[in-house]
């Protein structure tokens, strides 16, 4: 409520679109649903760039998807979700192995035997080892130490990016790199993360079958041999592990921090709860998993999905984008070189746009009969050309994942409470 209160004084006395400076940096925040959408939608070929931020390029050397510009980014981003959607994000076949890993979780959660216990690695394993079936081909044990101790590393770097210390290592590089603090030890965790990416990489070019690719590293060194010949190619080393790096990273706490965030909710609102079980009762019952499709008739369960996401705001600032010219947004010029803050909270908790921003109130997602209600303002995965490559990826995981999976198989012991600590 502070950065929304600080964000509307801006606001009001000086418009939706505001400049600021970060140190150097000349920065804009869009502040909005209107000026975000104007923006990452109905300009958005102007919006699409991404700045140098230092952390990210110090980890990734500007190769990779999420950091990269033009044609790099063009081919890689094209390459990503045509891949993802091959191997079935969004559609049936992902369907299948995250209902498969979600078992696995299920059994995790049985494991218990109904003792009060912290869901957040048994969510980060099942979560990301979606992610690896994709990317690297297999799925990793819970009690796999070193799978865990990656883990364990992003996420750290999603602590330290939200974090004072990570904003201003992103203003001061240079001093934050003589200055002692937790992020040295960051940066050799994510040299063991490259590591483990690279061998994993070698592994498959040692095993390659171009003609029957069986996940995303397979796909990309399939099309590098293809265009091994052509100067303009993207598909080389320099970009296949920052890209993988940036997929499991980037994929694996949003979603489970989602799911846990979730679960924390449900357990505040247990008349929510209540009526959710019963929705998922009468819908799908209990001896059979969710399927997607079953989303349709889960229209109470579906706007609570929606809602934990609105409220959460997992990305208050949005992400960063860049103006790689000068360009003309409504009256302003924005020169080239600009850091473009869509801030995403201001659109997740506006009250134009919401009845009652600050409470947890799925009614923001239904009609006045109880059926699901969209909102153009619903933007977590922010808009535009930009926009999360891993949405629909990360809402089939929410959907299917913890909350309806763990209801429909797990016995009523499991209800979802808060213990004390
Ligand atoms: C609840 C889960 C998630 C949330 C809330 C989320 C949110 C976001 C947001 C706000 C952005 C920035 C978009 C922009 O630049 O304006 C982003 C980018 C990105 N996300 Fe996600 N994300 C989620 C899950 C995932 C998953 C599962 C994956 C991987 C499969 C993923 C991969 C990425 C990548 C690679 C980018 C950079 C895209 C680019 O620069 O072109 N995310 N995400």
């Amino acid at each position: 409520q502070e950065l929304s209160s600080s964000m509307y004084n801006l606001s009001e006395r000086y418009g939706p679109v505001v400049t600021v400076y970060l140190g150097p940096q000349r920065a804009v925040a869009l502040i909005g649903y209107e000026a975000v959408k104007d923006a990452l939608v109905n300009q958005g070929d102007d919006f699409t760039g991404r700045g140098p931020l230092p952390f990210f390029m110090k980890v990734t050397n500007g190769y990779g998807l999420a950091i990269s510009n033009g044609e790099r980014w063009r081919q890689l981003r094209h390459f990503t979700l045509t891949t993802l959607k091959d191997f079935g994000m969004g559609r049936k076949g992902m369907e299948q192995w995250i209902q498969e890993e979600s078992k696995y979780l299920v059994a995790r959660i049985h494991g218990t035997k109904a003792s009060p216990f912290d869901p957040t690695y048994f969510l980060s394993c099942s979560v990301s080892n979606v992610i690896c079936c994709l990317v690297f081909g297999q799925r990793f044990d819970y009690n796999d130490d070193h799978f865990l101790h990656l883990l364990q590393i992003t996420a750290a770097i999603l602590e330290f990016t939200s974090s004072p210390s990570g904003l201003l290592y992103d203003i001061f590089p240079q001093l934050m790199e003589c200055l002692p603090g937790r992020h040295h030890k960051l940066f050799t965790g994510i040299e063991e993360l490259k590591k483990f990416i690279r061998k994993n990489i070698q592994e498959h070019e040692d095993t390659l079958d171009m003609s029957s690719p069986r996940d995303y590293i397979d796909c990309f060194l399939t099309r590098a041999n293809m265009e091994k010949d052509l100067p303009t190619t993207e598909f080389n080393n320099d970009n296949l592990v920052p890209t993988v790096l940036n997929l499991f990273a980037a994929g694996t706490d949003s979603t489970s921090s989602t799911i846990k965030f979730a679960l924390s909710v449900l357990s505040k609102y247990p008349k929510i709860q209540e009526k959710m079980q019963q929705e998922i009762d009468t819908v799908i019952g209990r001896n059979r998993d969710p399927f997607m499709q079953d989303r349709k008739s889960l229209p109470f369960t579906d706007a609570v999905l929606h809602e934990i996401q609105r409220f959460m705001d997992f990305v208050p600032m949005g992400v960063p984008h860049y103006t790689l010219r000068d360009i003309l947004f409504r009256s302003y010029r924005i020169p080239k070189d600009t850091l473009i803050f869509p801030i995403l909270h201001s659109v997740l908790k506006e009250e134009k746009h919401w009845v009652s921003p600050f409470s947890f109130n799925p009614e923001h997602f239904l009609d006045h009969n109880g059926n699901f209600k969209k909102n153009p303002a619903f933007m977590p995965f922010a808009a535009g050309k930009r926009a999360c490559v891993g949405e629909s990826l990360a809402r089939m995981d929410i959907d299917l994942s913890p909350e309806q999976s763990s209801f429909v198989n797990v016995p009523r012991t499991y209800r979802v409470i808060a213990t004390p600590r």
